[in-house]
């Protein structure tokens, strides 16, 4: 027998979903204790979910497509309109790989390197000033190092800008969609930039190191044999920066845990192991992306529940990780909970989606994430601050979500 799904009233809910941002489709499985709901924003049908379980058919791609499931203006600002995000099948398996080779451990090597110089640099001048603003030092901070890692040259006069650009394509959607217009020309001026790049590589006016992320992004082959077009390799190089300047809200947020948990500090000091959980609890804990879409590849029925051909379906990770099913006590940040997580379970921790790597659609950067969490946790460890009065509340409308102060650092200097 086919159920049901429970939906609310009304036309079409994009406005309840921008006032709401992370806890709408929570909010509406909580009113109707379900996991799974229906809703529909701009203007389409989608079926929502939650849990393990949800992310075990979302993940398994006999089921479900990304062709088309994302609407095209998130698309064009957020990840580019033929880049490995809407890939299916072999396609998607091959521009995997390559991503995954570009992110591979001999690389992480050679990131890790230049972030702690480029950490080093930083605290330097932070020591020079009387405060700091973290989120827009880490920012700076990140645009250099990925700029540096990848092999493309960024010029000191040019620094702050491509920092605003990333930043504007990061918040495009924030505020309730007005920071669009931005974010839509930032994009255009970081397309144009990369792709003068690719096209300086091409022409032999530039020599990235051949194994560097720019050299084998510019001369990846397709299934066909053909290069990727300029545009669409420019794409790909702009999903490793944008995504690895977002990392400074993890960032931020692994501070902003330290101030507001007391006790965790002299445990991070001191226990390895303890710091892999508290970077798990951030990533469970605080607010990153929302929900992920795809689309139904054929009409079937899972636990009697009917998915038509082409639903949109939206699977919430931040529902997924704040969920008293899966969770104790979601609401409290508990980095010791990690130490009775399988850490071969790949649906339960799944900030940056879930499932297999190399075959579905997981974050190709999430080793990434954490490595450069741990290195800037190591880094703000070693500095003594002052903290004047600020906000360091986040909203859960605003995605993606940030301290309001963006927290601010006095007197920095190094510990005795
Ligand atoms: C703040 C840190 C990050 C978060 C929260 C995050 C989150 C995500 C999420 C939710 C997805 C989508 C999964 C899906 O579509 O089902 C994704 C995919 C992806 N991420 Fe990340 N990510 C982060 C950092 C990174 C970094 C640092 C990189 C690269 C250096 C990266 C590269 C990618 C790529 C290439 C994909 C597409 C994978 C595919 O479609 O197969 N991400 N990420």
């Amino acid at each position: 027998m086919v159920k049901p799904l429970p939906k609310e009233e009304g036309l079409d809910h994009t406005i309840a979903w921008m006032n709401e941002g992370y806890l709408f489709l929570s909010n509406r499985m909580n009113q109707f204790n379900s996991d799974i709901i229906e809703t529909k924003i701009l203007g389409k049908k989608c079926i929502a979910m939650r849990g393990p379980e949800a992310a075990e058919l979302f993940y398994d791609s006999s089921r479900f497509i990304r062709y088309g499931a994302l609407p095209k203006k998130a698309a064009s600002v957020i990840i580019g309109k033929n880049s490995v995000f809407h890939l299916d099948d072999g396609q998607h398996h091959k521009r995997k790989q390559m991503l995954l080779n570009v992110l591979n451990d001999e690389q992480q090597i050679q990131l890790e390197q230049i972030s702690k110089n480029q950490w080093e640099i930083a605290i330097e001048q932070w020591k020079q000033k009387d405060e700091i603003v973290l989120l827009d030092e880490l920012e700076q901070l990140f645009t250099i190092t990925v700029c540096n890692w990848i092999g493309i040259p960024l010029y000191a006069k040019n620094v702050s800008l491509r920092t605003k650009d990333i930043r504007s394509m990061l918040t495009a959607f924030t505020n309730k969609g007005t920071n669009y217009f931005q974010g839509n020309q930032a994009k255009k001026r970081a397309l144009k930039w990369i792709s003068y790049i690719i096209r300086q590589v091409r022409t032999g006016r530039i020599h990235p190191k051949e194994k560097s992320p720019l050299y084998q992004i510019a001369w990846y082959e397709d299934s066909n044999g053909k290069l990727l077009s300029i545009p669409n390799a420019a794409e790909e190089v702009i999903n490793i920066i944008r995504p690895f300047v977002a990392i400074t809200r993890y960032a931020c947020f692994s501070q902003l845990a330290i101030l507001e948990n007391k006790q965790v500090k002299h445990r991070l000091h001191k226990d390895s192991q303890y710091v892999d959980w508290f970077i798990q609890e951030v990533k469970r804990f605080y607010p990153a992306v929302p929900f992920v879409v795809a689309k139904a590849r054929e009409s079937f029925i899972w636990k009697d529940i009917y998915f038509p051909k082409n639903r949109l379906v939206l699977l919430d990770l931040y529902g997924s990780n704040h969920h008293q099913d899966t969770w104790e006590e979601p609401e409290k940040f508990v980095p010791e909970r990690f130490q009775f997580l399988d850490k071969k379970d790949r649906y339960k921790l799944i900030p940056q989606g879930a499932g297999d790597l190399e075959f579905g659609h997981r974050c190709a950067g999430e080793g990434i994430t954490t490595q450069m969490m741990r290195i800037s946790l190591e880094y703000l460890l070693r500095l003594d601050y002052d903290v004047p009065d600020q906000d360091l509340n986040y909203k859960l409308n605003q995605v993606p979500a940030q301290p309001s102060s963006k927290i601010r650092l006095q007197n920095i200097r190094i510990k005795e």
